[in-house]
């Protein structure tokens, strides 16, 4: 009798411990790395409504309320006044100060950007019409993709662009077109966030760029699609490449080994990745073959940096979205040398962007950055060429 009730009770706990691992299978296959990303987001805002909603657990009817409570998270209260003492970032009030960006003959009255709550959830016909007629937010595919380039700066500028109300996005790289393309667009759609009428929805996967495939599943998944490409000068972000990799693998081979073949810096190793990436013209090629050169934008990585304000103005232009985002968000960073944000949708206080961007560079002898910008030349004329724009790469 004892022995039958044990047997049981051990049968019964090794059905328990298959169910757990089969639903920790399931929700790790569903979800990928973006359920842990977003837990960290919803934890960061320390709220737990937001994190039902981005699993589904949350009613419809609550989806609603949050949806338009981020628009109102958005726009409220970037005035600058703040206190630097729970930033993680150590950012403190010397090393700050105010970033007065490119004003542009398209800018708008920035006093939108200080909207307060009434403005947007009372105020604005639209969140009162959806309101009465119990719109329910819902997921969709992306109608804007930031496709690369890798190490350019795409981070900063999701980051940035996500400042803005009518702007949703995932917080991780889905990686959908290049690696996931097998499961879906239905599993694409499920990773993407909630978004109530109005809303673009955007998802930023830098390898996209450089991937032979993408181009046309993109188009294919929408003709429509407009493109953000965030591009910086092909030398910094091999580099920066480099430096990545390097951080996570301790006995690296240096820079000048690696991006050039036989140990002199006669010939450029163009199989190495952090080279050929830099050959943006080749891989643009690719793109127009599917898509009008008028649904890419082209960002520079390097007045992302140096303006982000102009840069995110262009963006908000581009996606027909109204001036929001504007200098008024951003704060630059002297410790870290990087432009930074008041506060955003995860967080509320002042913060840079993670330790893992805006890395120290290693040291790279003169003569091989000399021979990798004679290689990136004819290269990068050619892009300009192909863009309309002068990046003016040295
Ligand atoms: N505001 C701000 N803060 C920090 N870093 C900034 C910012 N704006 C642009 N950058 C530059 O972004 C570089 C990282 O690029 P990505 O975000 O495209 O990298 S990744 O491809 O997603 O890994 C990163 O490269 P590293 O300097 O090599 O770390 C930065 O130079």
């Amino acid at each position: 009798m004892t022995i039958n009730w044990f047997h049981n009770l051990s049968n019964r706990s090794l059905v328990i411990t298959i169910l757990i691992c089969i639903s920790l299978i399931y929700v790790s296959y569903t979800f990928n790395s973006c359920l842990i990303s977003n837990l960290g987001r919803t934890l960061n805002k320390n709220s737990l409504k937001q994190f039902f909603i981005s699993t589904s657990l949350w009613s419809d009817n609550m989806a609603i309320v949050n949806a338009t409570k981020l628009a109102l998270n958005n726009t409220t209260n970037f005035n600058g006044s703040y206190s630097a003492s729970n930033d993680n970032n150590n950012i403190s009030n010397k090393d700050s100060v105010h970033l007065h960006g490119h004003h542009n003959k398209n800018q708008r009255n920035s006093s939108s950007t200080s909207a307060s709550a009434p403005h947007i959830l009372d105020g604005s016909p639209k969140y009162r019409l959806l309101r009465q007629q119990g719109s329910r937010p819902s997921r969709h595919l992306p109608d804007t993709l930031i496709i690369g380039v890798k190490k350019s700066g795409t981070r900063a500028l999701l980051e940035f662009i996500r400042l803005h109300p009518d702007v949703r996005a995932a917080g991780c790289e889905v990686h959908f077109f290049d690696r996931h393309y097998q499961k879906g667009l239905h599993w694409y759609r499920h990773h993407m966030p909630y978004t109530i009428e109005g809303q673009i929805t955007m998802e930023k996967t830098p390898s996209y760029f450089v991937t032979k495939e993408v181009p046309q599943r993109v188009h294919h998944m929408n003709a429509n699609t407009k493109l953000l490409v965030v591009v910086r000068d092909p030398v910094t972000r091999a580099i920066s490449d480099y430096t990545q990799a390097a951080s996570k693998k301790a006995d690296m081979k240096r820079f000048e080994d690696l991006a050039f073949v036989n140990g002199s810096y006669a010939v450029v190793d163009t199989n190495w990745g952090p080279v050929k990436i830099g050959i943006y013209s080749r891989y643009l090629e690719k793109w127009l073959h599917y898509f009008q050169l008028s649904q890419l934008l082209f960002i520079s990585g390097e007045r992302l940096i140096m303006d982000p304000a102009y840069e995110i103005g262009r963006v908000q232009d581009f996606l027909g979205l109204k001036r929001v985002v504007t200098e008024k968000h951003f704060y630059f960073n002297a410790t870290k040398g990087f432009p930074c944000l008041f506060k955003s949708e995860a967080r509320s206080t002042p913060h840079c962007l993670g330790k893992t961007k805006g890395r120290n560079h290693p040291h790279i002898e003169a003569a091989a950055i000399e021979r990798l910008r004679d290689f990136y030349r004819p290269f990068n004329n050619r892009f300009y060429e192909m863009t309309g724009i002068n990046f003016a790469w040295p």
